[in-house]
């Protein structure tokens, strides 16, 4: 576990922390007693077979889908009480799999859409554009690989350029935990090394859930892997000692 000054005070608690949590659909356990830690600075990887209940963690913990049991802590606070706005105001991002950009908009409106001070007072399309705002946008853009398009219409962008857009609009929100579902799906070999590249950079000073099914994509982003099977941890830990596992190897990656 990683060690974060605050205040003075050296504290090691995780910035995401899971227990004991439990969803049910009609009596079937999808999420099973789950204990889950994340690190700030930390990208960690889920992995696991179909329906094992990666996606099912992630609706959990943005709101998405209410927890029967158990409890999701981001720093101080208690998730599994408050509604999907709230946590993302709390500073939880989600990036679903197909991205939900504006495509009708240039990659500039996209992020200036999403700087959430836009959002909450002038409503999402008409808000003055404050030098702070543009300073953010064009930040993030650097940090998307999408300085030199930012005004052209997103429609354009290639199927990688729009998922780091939607990367993006998150970051405008400046999330410290930030969850994504197969970001390199249907991407170039050349895209996949940038998303890596990417992923390490904004884990700095944040934790990035990342689910996965791509495992040499897996072995170039995560700092430790989950593997879920039937709503319960099988494995945790380092790429190797997860891939050298036999009870991983039976239930997944031997497939
Ligand atoms: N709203 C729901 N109602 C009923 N069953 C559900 C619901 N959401 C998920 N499930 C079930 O829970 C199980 C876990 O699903 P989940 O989508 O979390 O798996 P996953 O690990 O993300 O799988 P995949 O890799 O295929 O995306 C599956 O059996 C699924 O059918």
């Amino acid at each position: 576990m990683n060690e974060h000054a605050i205040g003075g005070i050296t504290s090691n608690r995780p910035v995401l922390a899971i227990e004991g949590l439990t969803v049910s659909f009609d009596g079937f356990k999808a999420v099973d007693n789950l204990n889950l830690y994340v690190d700030r600075n930390e990208v960690r990887v889920v992995i696991g077979p179909n329906g094992a209940g990666k996606t099912t963690v992630l609706d959990l913990i943005c709101g998405k889908t209410a927890a029967t049991s158990g409890s999701i802590q981001f720093k101080d606070i208690e998730l599994t009480k408050m509604k999907e706005h709230e946590i993302v105001r709390a500073g939880v991002g989600r990036k679903f799999q197909t991205p939900s950009i504006y495509e009708s908009l240039t990659v500039f409106e996209n992020l200036e859409m999403s700087f959430p001070r836009g959002r909450k007072v002038f409503g999402a399309l008409t808000f003055e554009r404050t030098a702070d705002v543009v300073e953010r946008v064009e930040r993030v853009a650097a940090e998307i690989f999408l300085s030199e398009l930012l005004h052209q219409q997103a429609d354009l962008l290639s199927h990688g350029q729009k998922q780091w857009l939607e990367i993006g609009m998150l970051l405008m929100q400046e999330p410290e935990l930030l969850m994504l579902d197969e970001p390199v799906a249907g991407m170039s070999v050349s895209e996949r090394e940038k998303t890596a590249e990417l992923l390490g950079r904004i884990s700095q000073g944040r934790s990035v859930v990342v689910i996965e099914h791509d495992m040499e994509f897996v072995k170039s982003i995560a700092h430790k892997v989950t593997v879920l099977h039937q709503g319960k941890i099988l494995a945790e830990g380092s790429m190797e000692s997860v891939q050298a596992n036999p009870k991983v190897i039976e239930v997944y990656l031997g497939h």
